[in-house]
């Protein structure tokens, strides 16, 4: 498929930011890096991204991981020691609902998955309502704190994050981040990823989400700690090689496709608010690249029929935007929607991204 209608495809496509193509520039570094074996810490691009990761995010060490659920899973089985242990963390978790059950083989960890009182985002208080301290042995205490930021497209508020870590460090637990799309967080705040980072002991950022490179994340940390993960890293398979190939990628997606994450979040609170519009209810607020659709105000067969004819793809309510993704894509979903104005609403609310396939 050539490059041009790959890029027509995937300008029309809401159903994840997992589906982004690299950009053209991206390949074209990818051709010409610098490259050695990156297990042998030799090859200078990764290095080189490795380092510029440690600038943005304040951390001492990085580590360049081929897929989130490696860098969340690694990272967190790197700070757990002997079980019986468990892990704290919003229900609607990727670590907790759509690693395939990572954390009970890999950490052999217990989870306490927290509904947020507000349906938003975890508080202190939920997580004093939920954490397991001491030492009483009916039980697996808590000794991570594992939050994720953007959840369901929603910021995380850093005042909210800074109140967990404080009380988190004085309860001797261990702050985690699922930040796949902190590069929208931070793209909306118009903040540092340091601003966000400082309050975790680790941090797993994606590339290949709305950042658009091919493959990778990259977990961050302090120097002992990522040396432990990167143990793990190989213990997994995930000691790749030449990963220059990847990391240029990374690279380019820092300099050219962080900064269009505004114009991404303009097109998402666009469509979020003709939604409304028409009538429709949204499930959280439009504050990055997310749009829900409450699939108990629209008929949600006739949305996807009305999609599908447009050659727009989409799961079900959730509707992510992306660098990708058109003005005119934007109108075309906008009119599908309006096409299913009157009809009754026949859908249900599951809020878990892995279970919205059907
Ligand atoms: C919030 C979040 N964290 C982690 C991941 C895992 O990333 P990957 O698909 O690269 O394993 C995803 C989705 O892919 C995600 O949405
Ligand atoms: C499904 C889930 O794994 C993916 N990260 C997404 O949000 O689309």
């Amino acid at each position: 498929m050539s490059a041009d209608i790959a890029m027509k495809k995937v300008a029309k496509d809401f159903r994840s930011d997992t589906i982004t193509i690299p950009l053209p520039e991206m390949l074209d570094a990818a051709r010409v890096c610098a490259l050695g074996d990156s297990v042998f810490h030799e090859d200078p691009t990764t290095e080189k991204f490795e380092k510029k990761i440690c600038e943005l995010t304040g951390k001492s060490s990085a580590l360049f991981c081929t897929s989130g659920t490696l860098s969340n899973q690694i990272g967190l089985r790197t700070h757990l020691h002997q079980p019986p242990h468990s892990i704290l963390c919003d229900h609607r978790g990727h670590v907790y609902s759509a690693e395939a059950g990572g954390l009970a083989t890999l950490s052999q960890a217990m989870v306490t998955p927290v509904v947020p009182s507000n349906d938003l985002y975890l508080t202190l208080e939920d997580v004093k309502r939920s954490v397991i301290l001491g030492s009483d042995i009916h039980t697996a205490p808590t000794r991570v704190i594992s939050l994720e930021n953007s959840l369901s497209g929603v910021i995380f508020p850093i005042e909210e994050i800074k109140r967990i870590s404080e009380w988190a460090r004085e309860n001797d637990i261990k702050m985690h981040l699922d930040g796949a799309r902190l590069w929208n967080v931070t793209a909306a705040l118009g903040c540092s990823l340091k601003d966000v980072c400082q309050y975790f002991d680790s941090v797993s950022l994606c590339m290949s989400k709305g950042m658009c490179a091919s493959v990778g994340s990259v977990l961050v940390g302090d120097e002992d700690f990522i040396t432990k993960a990167e143990w793990f890293r190989k213990q997994q398979g995930g000691g790749i090689r030449q990963s220059g190939v990847l990391t240029s990628q990374c690279l380019v997606a820092i300099d050219k496709v962080w900064p269009t994450m505004p114009k991404t979040h303009q097109q998402a609170k666009r469509l979020g608010l003709e939604l409304l519009k028409l009538g429709y209810e949204l499930l959280v607020p439009v504050e990055t690249n997310m749009v829900w659709i409450d699939e108990q105000t629209i008929n949600i067969e006739k949305f996807r029929e009305e999609c599908i004819k447009r050659g727009l793809k989409i799961f079900r309510g959730r509707l992510v935007l992306h660098y990708w993704t058109t003005d005119e894509a934007v109108n075309e979903i906008i009119e599908a929607a309006k096409a299913c104005v009157g009809e009754s609403p026949t859908g249900y609310n599951d809020i878990r991204p892995q279970y919205i396939r059907k």
